[in-house]
């Protein structure tokens, strides 16, 4: 599956001019307040009508205004989920998903109710009333209700923002299941919190002030040191994947990496389970010598591929671990006093305690 999305459009002094390519998967759009995220999807979907622009998904053009094409909402199989689940009150949770079937267009391939029930975790509240969920259980009826819609994508506008974060944290491995089932389902995902895009991306749009700053892989987004500035210091950090080895007595778990073996605490998944950890660029020390006496668990041989320098004190550093990525931000002073330069063969160091459990994903 494809997606293609080319817009711009003048709202007043905005102006959006955005351009992407994805592929299967998690399609996230992240951007602050403001940056223009609702525009592009609300183009996506048919509500907004832009100036100029191209929307395809899988090769069935919905939108081009070169052509003249501009399907109506109801014309281009979109399930669509908001930050707020906009149950119908009055109907119970087996209601609310009919009315989702009661759209899916005629022949539309799509999953069986019982696979969507099973997939959500909805079996206990099909008798319930909308007003009796919690947050989390109204977004999973809403995103069945969309799926039953049997959509050639699903739109997601800030699904989580609205949920505290325990419930975030019981959301998001149903939104993964979604995503590595057997749906196959593409979706494009939005919102301002890098910990979800981590998590769940395949694909990482980064918009600002209305233009796309950077695109690509998850894994490449974000570790790349251009992305630092863009993503905020405290936030930006590399993702990489690890597989579990082991779960001792005293909680902490091994798990492999190319470069090596990682102890964390708070793993939840079995051995042998592929994960991703998102590792913040902040938490990562860089050594030119392997440390001794040191308490941190987690020392990795690294090379630095590149080095940012920034406008304020910081550096961010591009160091390769094996045959994944991380991210550094030292200041500029420590680059100098410890004449580190690209090539140069290191260590980067990390409390086990850095990698939260809200950080590993599958
Ligand atoms: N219909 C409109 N008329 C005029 N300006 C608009 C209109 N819709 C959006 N804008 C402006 O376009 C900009 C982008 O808005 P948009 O809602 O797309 O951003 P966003 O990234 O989704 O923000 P948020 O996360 O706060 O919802 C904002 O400055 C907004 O005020």
């Amino acid at each position: 599956m494809t997606l293609s999305v080319h817009l711009r459009h003048r709202h007043g002094d905005f102006t959006l001019d955005v351009a992407f390519d994805s592929g299967p998967g998690i399609t996230a759009l992240f951007g602050r307040s403001g940056a223009g995220k609702t525009s592009v999807i609300n183009a996506v979907s048919g509500l907004l009508h832009p100036d100029e622009g191209r929307v395809a998904v899988d090769g069935d053009t919905l939108l081009d205004t070169a052509r003249g094409i501009d399907l109506p909402p109801h014309r281009r199989r979109l399930g669509y989920v908001f930050q707020d689940a906009r149950l119908f009150p009055h109907l119970d949770v087996a209601r609310n998903l009919d009315f989702g079937a009661r759209y899916a267009p005629p022949g539309a391939k799509g999953p069986a109710r019982g696979d969507v029930i099973d997939l959500l975790g909805l079996s206990g509240l099909m008798a319930r009333a909308p007003a009796t969920l919690s947050g989390g259980e109204k977004q999973r009826v809403a995103i069945g209700r969309a799926l039953l819609s049997r959509p050639a994508m699903l739109l997601m506008d800030e699904p989580l923002a609205s949920l505290d974060a325990p419930r975030k944290q019981d959301i998001l491995p149903y939104l993964e299941r979604l995503r590595d089932g057997p749906l196959g389902l593409p979706i494009l995902y939005v919102s301002h919190a890098l910990d979800e895009v981590a998590r769940l991306a395949d694909h990482l749009v980064v918009i600002q002030e209305g233009r796309m700053r950077m695109q690509g892989l998850l894994y490449d987004v974000l570790s790349d040191p251009a992305a630092v500035p863009l993503l905020g210091v405290r936030e930006a950090g590399a993702v990489i994947a690890a597989t579990v080895v082991a779960h001792a007595d005293d909680g902490l778990s091994t798990l492999s990496i190319s470069a090596g073996h990682l102890e964390l605490p708070g793993v939840q998944a079995a051995p042998g389970t592929r994960l991703r950890l998102r590792i913040l660029a902040q938490d990562v020390i860089l050594s030119r010598d392997r440390p001794a006496g040191l308490s941190s668990r987690n020392i990795l041989p690294v090379a630095i591929a590149a080095i940012h320098s920034g406008d304020g004190p910081g550096a961010a550093i591009a160091l390769r671990a094996g045959s994944d990525r991380l991210l550094a931000r030292v200041t500029s002073r420590a680059v100098t006093d410890l004449g580190l330069r690209v090539g140069m063969e290191c260590f980067a160091i990390f409390k086990a305690t850095t990698v939260a459990p809200g950080s590993i994903g599958r």
